[in-house]
């Protein structure tokens, strides 16, 4: 999993760390790990420096890798960095949202090998889940590094063309926030139900990761293990007219859904 040589991140931020993290964990040699960030957040600044990641360095020796993780709207800004670093023969990640291959090349050497990729956050803990594309450059070797590096810290999805990115950009790589939400709101209705606040935000973090890990577990569908919990005519029934009703979950998912799929195209246009 090791690159060949130096693996450069450009934009210390969430998404990068997440990885870093998982990386780091699972044995990346942190002394071949550059990261270049203008502001990078204090705690990922303190955390790259424990790791033994050099922040920011004067010299930064040619990378074979280099992630891009800067924000899509920085791009632009990025160029001139990412211009400096990606030779002819580095292998370039992208984890940017909605941006494509062809706009990724621009400015590079002619026949830069670009892999570009939709991962999670959970990547953080070894359980993400990416999509990966590779441009027609991009060798066997360098596919399969970042195969290795990506399904080091979770599953990974190899895409044929990057027509489905937007809607797998709204599913999985924005999708932790929808679970870390449901279980704010959970916790909060808990309280709203007489529960005492510490109570009710470790009951719905127990609850969210518990059913997560079962699901994980599991070879039975979401559904059934859904009614496994229905108590015909019980309480879970009563919640879930709520849920499953006009105004829940499914109509709610498909709308908010559907705007992630068309704010990742507008960040690509
Ligand atoms: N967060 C997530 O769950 C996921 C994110 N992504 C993608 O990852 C990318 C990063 O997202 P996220 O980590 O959330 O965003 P962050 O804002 O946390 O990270 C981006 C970092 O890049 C820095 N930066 C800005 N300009 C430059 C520059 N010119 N050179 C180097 N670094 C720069 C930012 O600094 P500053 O804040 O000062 O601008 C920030 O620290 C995005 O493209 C996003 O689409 C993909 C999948 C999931
Ligand atoms: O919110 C975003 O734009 C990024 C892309 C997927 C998750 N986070």
């Amino acid at each position: 999993m090791n690159p060949p040589g130096p693996l450069l991140v450009i934009g210390a931020g969430k998404m990068a760390s997440a990885l870093l993290e998982g990386w780091l964990a699972l044995g990346v040699d942190p002394s071949a790990v550059f990261a270049v960030d203008p502001s990078p957040a204090p705690e990922v600044a303190a955390a790259l420096e424990k790791a033994g990641v050099q922040l920011n360095a004067a010299s930064i020796p040619a990378p074979s890798v280099v992630l891009l993780a800067v924000k899509p709207q920085m791009l632009e800004a990025a160029r001139a960095t990412l211009e400096a670093h990606v030779g002819p023969g580095a292998l370039l990640i992208s984890v940017l949202a909605g941006k494509s291959i062809a706009t990724l090349e621009a400015g590079l050497p002619a026949g830069v090998a670009v892999i570009r990729t939709m991962p999670n956050t959970p990547a953080a803990v070894g359980r993400g889940v990416t999509a990966l594309i590779a441009n027609n450059a991009a060798t066997g070797e360098q596919k399969a590094l970042a195969d290795a590096l990506l399904r080091a810290v979770g599953d990974v999805v190899w895409l044929e063309d990057e027509s489905s990115i937007d809607a797998l950009t709204a599913i999985s790589g924005c999708g932790p926030a929808y679970v870390f939400l449901l279980a704010e709101c959970l916790a909060k209705a808990g309280m709203e139900a007489g529960l005492p606040q510490g109570m009710a935000a470790h009951l719905a973090r127990a609850t969210v990761t518990g059913a997560g890990e079962l699901l994980h577990r599991s070879d039975l569908e979401p559904d059934v293990l859904r009614r496994n919990v229905t108590s015909p005519g019980g309480v879970t029934a009563a919640a879930l007219d709520v849920l499953m009703g006009p105004s829940g979950f499914e109509p709610l998912l498909k709308e908010a859904v559907e705007r992630a799929v068309a704010k990742s195209r507008e960040l690509g246009a």
